[in-house]
């Protein structure tokens, strides 16, 4: 789908970690969240997510992480509720991680990292028709982060783990098919911070809703030891690199508000 062909992988060079600021760009991300410093917002819906695991299509190594790709071209796989006034489609999820467990998420929690952020990227369908005018548009997209911590194996997580293997190096493809998104949903999505931020690899657009989950999921030290067997570099390279660290710092708030859906 051209939501993670055209804009991900071009501009994406591994080793790429800012200082490539947007011009004039002051709702940059990813953030600290300042728990204390979040305002409650009652006003905050439940999030309403519908995914069709059938409309899964490939998983892939762009060269800065993995991305799992779904059909976007109907409404089948939709996010509406929580913040978003609009529906919103879902076109891929992918991860960022550290080389070691000490670190790897790109928001943190008061100051705090994990070793792991997973990302579901959608686009405005109401608004827009495709995903490369949303990408540019303010709510044009809709990011929901989901922190990972190392702990028990996280069985929904395994299908993709075996299929990494088949994608070590950059631009390697390989069908996936059958695959629910909700599978690695938090059990409460219910809690979540949410602010307006952008993309976190170029073209680092400020288009993002972000809605940060406040619960996160566990996963294995073994699953995360796969991600890291991953490369940025591609077949024909003589030096591989691991793909570790593939995350951005966190940006400053200037002044921006992060809501909260709790108290
Ligand atoms: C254009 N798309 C789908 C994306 N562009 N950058 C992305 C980043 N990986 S993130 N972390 O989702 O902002 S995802
Ligand atoms: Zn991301």
């Amino acid at each position: 789908t051209a939501c993670s062909s055209k804009y991900v992988l071009s501009q994406m060079h591994p080793m790429w970690h800012g200082p490539l600021e947007v011009p004039g760009g002051d709702h940059q991300s990813p953030i600290d969240i300042a728990v204390k410093k979040a305002v409650f917002d009652s006003e905050l819906k439940p999030l309403e997510s519908s995914y069709d695991p059938q409309t899964c299509q490939q998983i892939w190594n762009n060269g800065y992480s993995f991305l799992v790709e779904y059909d976007d071209t109907t409404d089948k796989n939709t996010l509406k509720g929580g913040p978003l006034q609009d529906k919103y489609r879902l076109c891929q999820f992918h991860f960022h991680w550290g080389e070691s467990n000490d670190w790897g998420s790109e928001h943190t929690v008061d100051r705090r990292l994990f070793p792991a952020e997973l990302h579901l990227v959608h686009w405005n369908s109401d608004r827009y028709t495709l995903f490369e005018e949303a990408v540019m548009e303010e709510n044009g997209l809709a990011v929901i982060g989901i922190f990972l911590k190392v702990g028990k194996r996280h069985e929904g997580l395994q299908k993709l783990v075996d299929a990494l293997p088949a994608i070590r190096h950059k631009d390697s493809v390989v069908e996936f098919t059958r695959f629910d998104p909700a599978s690695l949903f938090p059990s409460n999505i219910d809690d979540y911070w949410t602010y307006h931020g952008s993309l976190t690899t170029p073209p680092l657009t400020e288009s993002v809703t972000w809605i940060v989950m406040k619960q996160h999921i566990e996963v294995s030290h073994d699953q995360l030891a796969v991600f890291r067997s991953l490369l940025f570099t591609s077949a024909e390279e003589e030096v591989q690199k691991s793909m570790v660290n593939n995350f951005r710092v966190q940006q400053p708030l200037r002044g921006r508000a992060v809501r909260s859906s709790f108290t």
